[in-house]
């Protein structure tokens, strides 16, 4: 039998597995009375009908047991797991902290001793000590390091140094005197905190933030009242540069561009341009301007050629390395796993329970591709997991298209907590410094070797250690190769240690049988719960969408070609074929398979049609939310 052969009748065994609608509840109730015990029914809806709920079932019958009528084929026909011939690697080294103490630098001793009584800081860090004389001296500058180097009080600190010595003192009535332009409205929050603590023993100096998501008018009012170091995303504060009156850039002396890279990737190379554009247009005096990024690309380089005026380029790794090479953290250490596209779901699972029950202080972050993978991913492992499990941690979920408060509140809990498991989108991939973050779990693959790095950058920060697992299914080991190429070395996590140590943590009779057992209680779960099932819906087509739009040079690893769409939606938890689930392949379903008044009213329900538009999909974290404020913007409406 061929694996396709084996996926269809997977598939088709559960095809009549669809969750009954909220509304129709009832009738369901009604019909399931008048089922039990008394009509014949099919195999899957009885087995559906008859089984408890989730809730009802204790632990062990729900790891250990197969639901009745079902037939799982988890372990069977999956690929062949490669083995993979590694490269020999040598890292590039970037040595984290330098020699040199904060009281060495000609900087006010207030300053020295609040860096080392409120933050505890006394050694710069690499970049730091590279960076911060450049900047010190009133010089252009474009830097680059490692993730979680200290870029941030590497401009930082000079600003404020800069703006504490002006005499006379500088009042909120002078305006704005440096912009610091981030890519996402939590690096915005972030680096807002720095200046706050920075300022401390200069209490006239006052940092403010602008972003999206929060009151306008609010915004306005604090402006209004004076801001001297101001922070924010590009589509904010440009957005305030045309319609506040109040927000004048004639006084700015600094304009500082974080994370460079990631602005351009999500696409804000534009509304940069504007805003520096603004500043030149209205600014009287002349202005420092400082670039700042983990990985250097050639839009990175573009700006910097058109705005830096005799830039001295700050590279913290030294001369070793080449343009093109990578620069992780020592204190990393780089895992992945091959796991057929079936048996992802419980892998992630037995990760999770194994690492995160290893100690009551353990934080773990998951990337997804989709923010409606987010959303289905945590709320089903919250379920499952959470109530059977003995896990003692909480799950949480950040991605763009959460509210402002939603998205603070979660990322100061999350950061504040001693454990727990954030699932997230590239919203926090880049420049979100979390502490004491043990593992970055990279559910679904990158798109490039530099978001790679900055996702795991998430780590491993400041010289303290962290890990890394990379998941990959049998088809995608070429970006092993891809990494090894920019000089990142990983090893081999097998999914057979992570399995076993499900079974250990269940004491389940084999491997199989609990592996088995947890994702019967997944697939339960989806089935039984209609809005589950609409989330395990929405997230695969908006996985579909995301590994179709895998970039042409991606695609040596990424090949949708390659993806087998039936063993991907047994990850998702989904007994639906693919073809079933919003329009994935529709025409090609429609082809072979004689329209029934049942399947006219699944479309026309709503469920399909919603899912196939891509407006309604949001498939990349590339609309963090600001998109919104830019099309806001346009209708007049903001
Ligand atoms: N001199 C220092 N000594 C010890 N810790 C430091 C020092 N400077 C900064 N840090 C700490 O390092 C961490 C990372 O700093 P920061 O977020 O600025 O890194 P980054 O280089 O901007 O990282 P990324 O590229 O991921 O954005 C922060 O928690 C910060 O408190």
């Amino acid at each position: 039998m061929t694996m396709a052969e084996d996926t269809s009748i997977d598939i088709c065994l559960n095809i009549n597995a669809s969750p009954p609608k909220r509304e129709d509840a009832r009738k369901a109730k009604e019909l399931k009375r008048k089922l039990d015990g008394t009509s014949p029914v099919e195999p899957a809806i009885a087995s559906k009908r008859q089984r408890p709920s989730v809730r009802e079932k204790t632990a062990e019958e729900n790891i250990d047991s197969k639901p009745q009528g079902w037939i799982s084929s988890l372990f069977v026909n999956n690929p062949d797991i490669p083995a993979f011939a590694h490269r020999v690697v040598k890292p590039v080294l970037e040595p984290v902290f330098s020699s040199q103490s904060f009281k060495d630098l000609s900087i006010h001793p207030f300053t020295v001793s609040n860096l080392d009584q409120n933050l505890g800081l006394q050694k710069l860090t690499t970049v730091q000590h590279k960076a911060m004389p450049v900047i010190l001296s009133g010089k252009d500058a474009l830097v680059r390091s490692q993730t979680g180097s200290g870029k941030t009080l590497a401009f930082a600190l000079p600003i404020v140094e800069a703006l504490q010595a002006v005499r006379p003192k500088i009042s909120r009535a002078d305006g704005v005197q440096a912009v610091v332009v981030v890519p996402t409205r939590e690096l915005a929050l972030q680096t807002y905190e720095w200046f706050v603590k920075l300022v401390k023993p200069f209490t006239w100096i006052v940092p403010g933030y602008l972003v999206g998501g929060e009151k306008r008018k609010a915004e306005k009012a604090r402006l209004r009242k004076g801001i001297t170091v101001l922070i924010g995303t590009p589509g904010r504060l440009l957005d305030h540069v045309q319609h506040t009156k109040s927000l004048q850039f004639d006084k700015v002396g600094w304009l500082v561009v974080d994370e460079a890279d990631r602005l351009f990737d999500m696409g804000y190379e534009k509304d940069v341009a504007s805003l520096i554009e603004a500043l030149d247009s209205q600014q009287r005096g002349s202005r420092q301007t400082v670039l700042l990024s983990a990985t250097l690309s050639s839009a990175v380089e573009r700006l910097a050629g058109l705005t830096l005026k005799s830039p001295v380029f700050v590279d913290a790794a030294g001369d070793e390395s080449l343009a093109n090479d990578m620069v992780i953290p020592e204190s990393l250490t780089q895992f992945y796993v091959l796991t057929p596209a079936k048996l992802r779901l419980v892998t992630l699972s037995a990760f999770i329970i194994w690492k995160c029950n290893m100690s009551s202080q353990r934080k773990m972050l998951i990337f997804c591709a989709t923010q409606d993978m987010v959303d289905f991913h945590t709320e089903l492992l919250a379920l499952v997991l959470g109530e059977s499990d003995q896990v003692d941690f909480e799950f949480f979920k950040l991605h763009g298209s959460m509210t402002q408060q939603e998205r603070t509140d979660v990322f100061k809990t999350f950061r504040a907590a001693d454990s727990g498991v954030l699932l997230c989108t590239d919203v926090a991939a880049r420049g979100l410094d979390l502490p004491h973050v043990d593992w970055i779990v990279q559910f679904t693959a990158p798109s490039t070797v530099e978001d790679y790095v900055h996702r795991v950058g998430r780590t491993a920060r400041v010289g303290t250690a962290g890990a890394a697992l990379l998941f990959l299914t049998p088809s995608e080991v070429p970006f092993i190769r891809q990494l090894e190429d920019r000089r990142i070395r990983l090893q081999e996590q097998t999914m057979d240690v992570c399995l076993k140590k499900l079974r250990d943590a269940h004491s389940g009779p084999s491997v199989e049988a609990t592996a088995t057992g947890l994702q019967a209680r997944f697939e339960t779960a989806v089935l039984e719960q209609t809005r589950l099932h609409d989330l395990a819906c929405k997230a695969y087509v908006s996985w579909v969408r995301f590994y179709a739009s895998y970039r042409k040079d991606a695609r040596t690893a990424f090949n949708f070609k390659q993806v087998h769409l039936g063993h991907y939606a047994k990850s998702f938890a989904l007994r639906d074929p693919p073809s079933a689930i919003g329009g994935i392949g529709r025409q090609q379903w429609q082809r072979n398979r004689a329209r029934t008044p049942r399947d006219k009213k699944r479309s026309n329900s709503g469920l399909e049609q919603g899912y196939s538009t891509a407006t309604h999909l949001v498939t990349s974290e590339f609309s963090s939310g600001l998109e919104s404020v830019r099309k806001k913007r346009r209708k007049g409406k903001l």
